[in-house]
């Protein structure tokens, strides 16, 4: 297993943001789904090494990272992109994806390869020199995307990655998901519950920092047939089930209490 969690915990302010996680990942893709709050960035977070958890247990790629040399082992087979990436304007796309393979501690010599595969990959190939004040959007969230790639992972962090990007390339993303998941492992969180129909291999569902669902997207779809679950799809419909019957067991820690 790349990823083992075990009752994970972490506060944030007066918040619960993680509420006791148990959770184990091994190659393929992983779709974090939950509501706005649900925790999905804080528990990307303390998998990327950067947000220590309260309480609780979690391997990385079968080390500690709460040990400081064995952290650095698991960054340099990590890839993350945070929700909020930020950058200098003033740099191109070769020189910001360049710059994070060589905090990577990739092998100098290894780097110009790296970079124009991963820029490639992620469809910018034809604006490589382009200076980042003059991308859109989307183009930003795939400069993004090959930051996180350049090292070829075993693990990769995405926190809503197809935030921005048009149709094509949505559907040119996943098919990108995919292929990192046959190696790696790959965990996504995202909104959009059709991203999880076509590329991932497993869902889980948070609510409230506590795990509701994990299981594949057959389940998932599975939990809303024949139920008047909202959602225009069957997989829409599966997640507004999970998260129904989660409110009615009671896994609502504002009704929990006393
Ligand atoms: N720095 C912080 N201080 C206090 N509370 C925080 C902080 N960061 C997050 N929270 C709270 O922790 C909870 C989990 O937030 P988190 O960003 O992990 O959720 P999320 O599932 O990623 O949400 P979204 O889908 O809106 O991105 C939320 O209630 C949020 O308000």
């Amino acid at each position: 297993m790349n990823v083992e969690i075990t009752d994970l915990t972490r506060r944030l302010g007066r918040t619960q943001a993680v509420a006791g996680v148990t959770l184990a990942a091994g190659p393929g893709v992983v779709g974090l789904l939950g509501p706005n709050g649900a925790g999905k960035t804080s528990l990307l977070r303390m998998l990327a090494t950067v947000l220590p958890p309260s309480s609780g247990r979690i391997r990385l790629l079968g080390l500690d990272p709460g040990d400081h040399r064995e952290r650095r082992r698991i960054r340099r087979r990590l890839g993350y992109l945070p929700q909020h990436l930020g950058y200098y304007p003033g740099f191109t796309v070769v020189e910001f994806v360049e710059y994070f393979a060589l905090l990577k501690e990739m092998p100098a010599a290894a780097v110009p390869r790296a970079v124009a595969a991963a820029v490639e990959r992620v469809g910018l190939g034809g604006q490589a020199r382009a200076k980042l004040r003059t991308l859109s959007g989307g183009m930003l969230r795939r400069v993004g995307i090959a930051q996180a790639i350049v090292n070829e992972p075993d693990l990769i962090l995405l926190d809503e990655p197809t935030a921005g990007l048009d149709p094509e390339q949505r559907v040119s993303f996943r098919a990108l998901l995919r292929d990192l998941g046959g190696t790696g492992t790959v965990i996504v969180s995202t909104h959009l519950v059709e991203d999880v129909g076509a590329a991932c291999t497993d869902v889980a569902l948070l609510r409230q920092g506590k795990l509701v669902f994990r299981g594949t997207p057959g389940e998932l779809t599975a939990r809303g047939e024949g139920t008047d679950a909202a959602g225009d799809a069957p997989l829409e419909r599966g997640y507004s089930a999970v998260l129904a019957s989660a409110v009615q067991a009671g896994t609502d820690p504002a009704q929990a209490r006393p």
